[in-house]
């Protein structure tokens, strides 16, 4: 259990980590989320015992990281700084980790295995890709076989299948028992990862709760609906008392209304529908919702994500 109490950090006048308090279970895979900037590397690099928080504390199954004798017994951590050094090999990089932790060295073969690096042992890491250092680093944290797994947006440089790699890897390590918290800027691969969500915003939290919760309470439906007469039409649906956004090919995105309403509507005034149907707003667009930016992120386009 990671256990987070009334934690703050300030470079100079900002306040980037704000009173921030949340306890992150064993059992799940807890997503942090939050947009650039929100805070997340700061308050990982708190829990890691790397950032002096201002006030407040981190607690990892009870011990503030500096009491931990071997830490990487008790927490393993995938930053963004923890790159090995590029000359050594995967399995020369991982045997210097366990020898400085007093792990057993067999152990190494077993990380490598668990990520898919068996085959690349020894290559050295300078000539990895993006997804195979973060296989490497996720073999790290799991070297000393923690309770705890803290990574920061493991996600990043992993292609589809990497996602789905890495989703089955961070559920299993979930149904033993441990305690994992990834973080990441985008809810649509959080929705692919977490059960369970802690979202922040300049260094604050906007929520804590269940990710199936979350989208939800904030998910908003809306009813798309394509005519040759799109602007006839949506002044109709707003006379009665729908919000409408155009949209592009004479398509109408109608909020507050249901679609039996719409097609209501449309029949009383003749009008010919080429489209109707009910659709889920994009994972995006909530999270964007809940942190208060209320705009769309360019490129996701697709607003009929069913959740
Ligand atoms: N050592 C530092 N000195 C000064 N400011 C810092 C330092 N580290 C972080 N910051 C600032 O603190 C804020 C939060 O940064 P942080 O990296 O924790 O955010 P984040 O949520 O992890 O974002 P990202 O997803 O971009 O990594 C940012 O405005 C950043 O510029």
């Amino acid at each position: 259990m990671i256990d987070v109490q009334n934690l703050t950090k300030r470079y100079g006048p900002a306040t980037v980590v704000d009173g921030l308090t949340f306890t992150v279970r064993p059992g799940a895979v807890t997503g942090f989320l939050g947009p650039n900037g929100a805070g997340k590397s700061t308050t990982l690099r708190m829990m890691l015992g790397l950032t002096r928080p201002d006030t407040g504390t981190a607690r990892i199954d009870g011990h503030a990281y500096g009491d931990l004798a071997y830490p990487l017994r008790h927490i393993g951590a995938l930053l963004e700084t923890s790159a090995p050094h590029r000359g050594l090999t995967a399995r020369d990089h991982l045997r210097w980790l366990a020898q400085s932790n007093r792990i057993a060295t067999g152990r190494v073969a077993e990380v490598l295995e668990a990520v898919g690096l068996t085959d690349a042992a020894r290559r050295r890491t300078g000539t990895f890709s993006l997804g195979m250092g973060q296989r490497l680093g996720l073999a790290a944290a799991l070297l000393g076989d923690p309770p705890v797994l803290v990574l920061d947006e493991p996600v990043n440089g992993l292609d589809t299948e990497g996602i789905r790699w890495l989703r089955e890897l961070l559920r299993s390590m979930a149904a033993e028992g441990r305690t994992v918290l990834i973080s990441s800027h985008l809810m649509t691969e959080m929705a692919l990862v977490a059960d369970h969500l802690v979202v922040i915003s300049r260094g604050r939290l906007l929520a804590d709760t269940g990710m199936s919760d979350f989208i939800e309470r904030h998910g908003r439906s809306y009813v798309r609906v394509r005519t040759p007469e799109p602007d006839r039409l949506g002044r109709e649906l707003e006379g009665g008392g729908a919000t409408v956004t155009r949209v592009p090919g004479g398509g109408l995105d109608v909020v507050g209304m249901a679609a039996a309403d719409v097609s209501r509507i449309a029949a009383a005034g003749g009008f010919p529908l080429d489209e109707l149907g009910t659709h889920a707003g994009s994972l995006e667009e909530t999270f964007l919702d809940v942190i208060g930016e209320g705009q769309r992120v360019p490129g996701q386009e697709g607003r009929n994500t069913h959740v």
